[in-house]
C-alpha cells in the first residue's frame, strides 16, 4: 500500500516511522511519504491560509496550494488515490470503515489546520478521486495529524504480513461486533488478586465461554449502541447479558 500525507507539520508524521509500522515499511509492505504543503506555495511567506468569508473566528486554508499538490501527486491518466480527509464534519472511523481502507492501494491524506479546509478543495478532488471525510470522535482537535495517525495504524494493521500473530486480529474488540474480554498474564496472583480460576484451567471450551460472557456483560454495560447494531443472529440463547 501507498500512503501520502499532505500537512503543514510534516514532523507529526514521524511516529509512522516507529515499532510496526517502520517495519511494514522497511519490508516493503508499506510506502509512506510525508509532503509539507507549503512545498505547492507561491508566495514567499508560503502562505496557506487567510482568513474565512462571511466573517468568523479564525483562519481557513487556501485552495491553491492544495490544487497544485494534486496535480502534482495525482496526475491525470494514473489511477487515483482515495482522499482520506480527517475532519469533525466526517463519518465516524469504525473497524469496517479502517478494513475498507485497508483494501485500497493508495490513500491520499489531507490533514486539515485552523478551522478547516476551503471547501472547494474537497469539491476539486472529488473530481479526479473518492473522498472520504473521517472523525476519529464527537471532539475537535488542532488538525487532522493526529486522526492520520489513527487511521494509518487501524488501518495498516489489518494488511497481511504487518501484524505478526495473525491471531491477535480474530480476538480483538469490534471484530465480532463486541468489546474483548478482559485479558490476564503471570503472576497468578498480584497484590491479592488471583487470575480467574477457569483461565488456568486448561478447559478451552469452558474458556471460550468465560470470555464471549465477559465480552457481552462489557458491552451491555458500555456500549449498549454496540449490541443494538450486532446482526441478527449473533446472539444465541447460550449468551447471557446479565
Ligand atoms: N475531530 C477532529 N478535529 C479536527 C481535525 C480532525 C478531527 N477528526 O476527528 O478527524
Amino acid at each position: 500500500m501507498r500512503i501520502d500525507v499532505l500537512t503543514i507539520f510534516p514532523d507529526y508524521l514521524a511516529p509512522l516511522s516507529l515499532s510496526l509500522i517502520g517495519r511494514a515499511r522497511e519490508r516493503g509492505l508499506l510506502d509512506v511519504s510525508a509532503h509539507d504543503l507549503r512545498r505547492w506555495t507561491s508566495d514567499v511567506h508560503r502562505t496557506v491560509d487567510d482568513t474565512p468569508y462571511g466573517g468568523g473566528p479564525g483562519m481557513v486554508m487556501r485552495p491553491e496550494p492544495w490544487g497544485r499538490a494534486f496535480d502534482e501527486l495525482v496526475p491525470a491518466g494514473v489511477a487515483p488515490p482515495r482522499f482520506v480527509v480527517p475532519s469533525p464534519a466526517g463519518a465516524p472511523l469504525t473497524q469496517s470503515l479502517a478494513a475498507e481502507l485497508a483494501a485500497e492501494p493508495w490513500l491520499l491524506f489531507g490533514c486539515g489546520r485552523y478551522e478547516g479546509i476551503d471547501q472547494r478543495v474537497l469539491d476539486d478532488a472529488a473530481d479526479r478521486m473518492p473522498v472520504t471525510e473521517v472523525s476519529l470522535g464527537d471532539v475537535v482537535l488542532f488538525g487532522g495529524e493526529v486522526a492520520v495517525l489513527a487511521v494509518v495504524e487501524a488501518v495498516t494493521r489489518l494488511l497481511p504480513g504487518v501484524l505478526g500473530n495473525a491471531e491477535s486480529l480474530a480476538e480483538e474488540s469490534h471484530t465480532g461486533g463486541l468489546l474483548e474480554a478482559p485479558v490476564y498474564t503471570k503472576p497468578p496472583v498480584w497484590r491479592e488478586r488471583p487470575v480467574p480460576d477457569v483461565l488456568r484451567s486448561g478447559d478451552h471450551g469452558r474458556i471460550a465461554r468465560w470470555r464471549r460472557d465477559q465480552a457481552l456483560v462489557r458491552t451491555a454495560r458500555r456500549r449498549p449502541d454496540l449490541l443494538a447494531a450486532l446482526p441478527p443472529g449473533t446472539l444465541d440463547a447460550t449468551d447471557q447479558l446479565a
